[in-house]
């Protein structure tokens, strides 16, 4: 169904015209005019707290975004999606992540498919396949456990395993060392080889098309160096493939009983719920990658079900929106008060600007708004050491979703205070500011002479009036894991909708490679290149250069 133009809708009209005033609204005098704000702009769901109170916005804001949802048919296209409608209009796909984390026995057929049985028969087989690794029954090709595993994939073959087993740390296997490989650079591959032992060593290819050059290059490498000791007999215990593609993997040398399945239905930036998983099952436990899923699945059941002003994920899909389009914040920023969250803005970089990085509606039109925002981070308290100082002092308004956990899963006295007083004040400093007289009453208290006063005033003020949220959850585990990756899929899945981009491809990726296979062979052959601008050929030129020497 053909969407208006996003501008030309009474829904953004109606916000247009409040965005007039409120875009001037200072958050500081909306607490101070509702003793109530706190209560009223925050929402629970799944484990997860969202308080988005200090946002530029209120009450009626919230109201005309939802307007906008509804005149947009985010719900009707959220109940598109669950069904499992081939909403992913330019391949003609499916888009059903949620049935990955649906639990067994609820119906769900696609194309005269059981989805819900292809699915737990896949987690059947992960289930039995991790037992067997963890509890040291799965032997390498010397009669010895395995103790390192390496995950071969990039993308989303890559970014939510290797995130995923980093932020469940304290879950996962006393033996089990994990290992990330994703990089066509050499360099990548080559520190985690240096570090295992072929004998001890299973390596998960783990790519949705089985196409895709860097991992294809990085498997062959990691096979000719476990037959650089071994055998071809042996490959069978070190070598396991995730992918849509049977043949590809049989091409490639694994027998189809070592592969794990799923379908193309699963994006690939949504398929950490698939058995592209493996890794965080081996690394955790299937036990505990089963709760990650029944996280999910809560968020899920919530974003199906809870009215759109109260729908976390929508919610912040339309804070998100009115920033981007009336507050003018062309990036967001990640900041996970959490160690182990660490790879989460990496992650969320994929997940964000990948799905709605795009300029053209669904239906080939330019759109007529600005679309995703740079999504980047880091976890704090490191970041506000590194670049907070622009985001508290730069010209540019940068929204920041601050994430934390309540209760550490360590026990080192003093740390999770110290961790989260820092998070909840740099939100209170981004909001509240510092104005020029507070800066100098504080100077005057100290005595500094007037004329340095004047001096420091301007550099020492903070306009404050930044906009961000905050999400809590009680403690960083399986299930809430599972809730907050789902909740920034939804989220997603809604500004698509708001935009009426087509969420689901991601066709920009396409020209560097083709370039790529054009220079490598360039790299690689005897011919100097011409075809290039003079940079290009230039650098061609330096690098092959480089070689001879
Ligand atoms: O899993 P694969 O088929 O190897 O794909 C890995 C990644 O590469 C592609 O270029 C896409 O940009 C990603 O969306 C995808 O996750």
């Amino acid at each position: 169904m053909r969407q208006p133009a996003l501008t030309t809708t009474a829904s953004f009209s109606a916000l247009q015209s409040h965005a007039v005033d409120a875009v001037d609204w200072q958050i500081r005098q909306l607490f101070a005019n509702d003793p109530q704000r706190f209560p009223k702009l925050t929402v629970d769901a799944a484990g997860l707290f969202l308080d988005y109170s200090k946002n530029r916005l209120d009450g009626r804001t919230v109201e005309l975004l939802v307007d906008l949802a509804r005149e947009r048919g985010v719900e009707a296209q959220r109940d598109a999606m669950f069904s499992g409608d081939k909403i992913n209009l330019t391949e003609h796909r499916s888009v059903l992540h949620t049935a990955l984390r649906m639990p067994r026995g609820k119906a769900l057929v696609v194309d005269g498919q059981d989805v819900n049985a292809d699915v737990h028969a896949v987690l059947d087989r992960v289930k039995a396949f991790t037992d067997k690794v963890r509890a040291g029954t799965w032997l390498g090709r010397s009669g010895k456990p395995i103790t390192d595993v390496v995950n071969i994939g990039i993308g989303g073959s890559d970014l939510g395993p290797k995130m995923a087993v980093l932020a469940l740390r304290s879950y996962a296997h006393p033996r089990l060392a994990m290992h990330f490989v994703s990089n066509v650079d050499g360099h990548d591959m080559d520190a985690v080889l240096a570090r295992v032992d072929p004998e001890t060593t299973l390596f998960i290819v783990a790519s949705k098309t089985f196409t895709t050059a860097e991992t294809m290059l990085n498997a062959q490498t990691a096979r000719r160096w476990f037959l650089g000791t071994g055998k071809e007999e042996d490959l069978a215990r070190h070598f396991v493939a995730v992918s849509t593609n049977t043949e590809a993997v049989r091409a490639f040398g694994i027998d189809p009983d070592n592969m794990f399945p799923f379908w193309d239905w699963v994006g690939g930036r949504y398929s950490l719920w698939s058995a592209i998983g493996l890794s965080v099952a081996l690394a955790v436990g299937f036990g505990y990658f089963e709760t990650l899923l029944e996280g999910a699945h809560a968020m899920d059941e919530h974003f199906r079900t809870a009215p759109l002003a109260e729908n976390m994920p929508v919610l912040l899909a339309l804070i998100g929106f009115w920033n981007r389009q009336f507050l003018g914040a062309a990036s967001l920023s990640i900041a996970p008060y959490h160690q182990d969250l660490n790879r989460f803005p990496a992650y969320l970089q994929q997940l964000d600007m990948e799905s709605n990085g795009k300029r053209v509606t669904k239906g080939g039109q330019s759109v007529d708004t600005p679309t995703c925002p740079i999504v980047w981070g880091e976890c704090g308290t490191n970041a506000q050491h590194a670049y907070f100082q622009l985001l508290h002092q730069g010209t540019d308004i940068v929204p920041i979703d601050f994430i934390a956990a309540l209760r550490a899963t360590h026990d080192l006295p003093g740390h999770h205070d110290a961790l989260l007083a820092n998070c909840f004040a740099q939100s209170e400093a981004f909001m509240k500011g510092k104005s020029g007289d507070e800066v100098r009453a504080e100077l005057q208290a100290q005595g500094v002479p007037e004329a340095k006063i004047d001096e420091l005033v301007p550099h020492k003020t903070f306009p404050g009036n930044r906009p961000s949220n905050t999400i809590l959850m009680d403690q960083l585990t399986p299930a809430t894991l599972g809730a907050l990756i789902a909740l920034y899929e939804h989220k997603t899945f809604v500004q698509g909708v708001l935009w009426d981009i087509a969420s689901f491809d991601q066709w920009g990726v396409e020209l560097g490679k083709v370039l790529a296979k054009k220079i490598q062979a360039e790299l690689e052959g005897e011919v100097d290149p011409q075809a290039h601008d003079s940079s290009t050929n230039g650098l061609i030129v330096m690098a092959k250069g480089a070689k001879v020497q």
